[in-house]
């Protein structure tokens, strides 16, 4: 069966979705009767990479603590730990990691409090203004690739990935 399917870019969230030409039906993720090969050939793929304009795309690895504004996780029910041990934990993970994505991508995914650990961390792309300001100037101010030192916002403490 010949695939209707294409690759469009939403206006209103700036991300790639997939629509159906012939049942005019749209879906954010991609349909799964498509190999990934298929995907990549579809009309309109480039934009399945493309960093929506003004935005980047980060993975996190968070450390909540007793005075974090939810100190709950899928991790701990109630979280309890001082700031102090949760920035040595996460000190912890930062020597494991030692600028390694991959090191970066398996901690997140076993120790983030964040519920984006079921995706290594990642958040996805967001622009200025989505997330909290200490969160987003660090994202902002690291280049692809580059992990940032230690950040704390009214989340807890945080090693931020920017990925594109
Ligand atoms: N993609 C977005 N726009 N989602 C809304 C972000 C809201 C934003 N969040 C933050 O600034 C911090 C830094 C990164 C994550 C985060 C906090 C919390 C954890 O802390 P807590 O709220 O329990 O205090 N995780 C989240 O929000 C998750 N939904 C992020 C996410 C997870 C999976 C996929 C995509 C995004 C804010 N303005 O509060």
């Amino acid at each position: 069966m010949s695939s209707a399917w294409e690759v469009r870019l939403s206006n209103s969230r700036g991300v790639p979705y997939f629509y159906n030409t012939e049942t005019q039906q749209s879906v954010w993720e991609a349909p799964s009767e498509l190999s990934s090969d298929q995907i990549k050939a579809l009309p309109g793929a480039e934009h399945l990479n493309a960093t929506p304009p003004g935005q980047v795309r980060a993975s996190h690895l968070l450390v909540k603590h007793k005075d974090s504004r939810r100190p709950s996780s899928w991790k701990e029910p109630t979280i309890t730990r001082t700031k102090e041990e949760a920035i040595n934990i996460l000190k912890g993970y930062q020597a494991q990691i030692g600028g390694d994505p991959k090191k970066f991508a398996e901690l997140a995914s076993k120790y983030s409090d964040c519920s984006s650990h079921s995706n290594n961390g990642d958040l996805g792309f967001f622009g200025r203004g989505q997330m909290q300001k200490p969160f987003e100037d660090a994202a902002y101010g690291l280049k692809p690739g580059e992990m940032s030192d230690i950040i704390s916002t009214d989340s807890g403490v945080h090693i931020v990935l920017r990925t594109a």
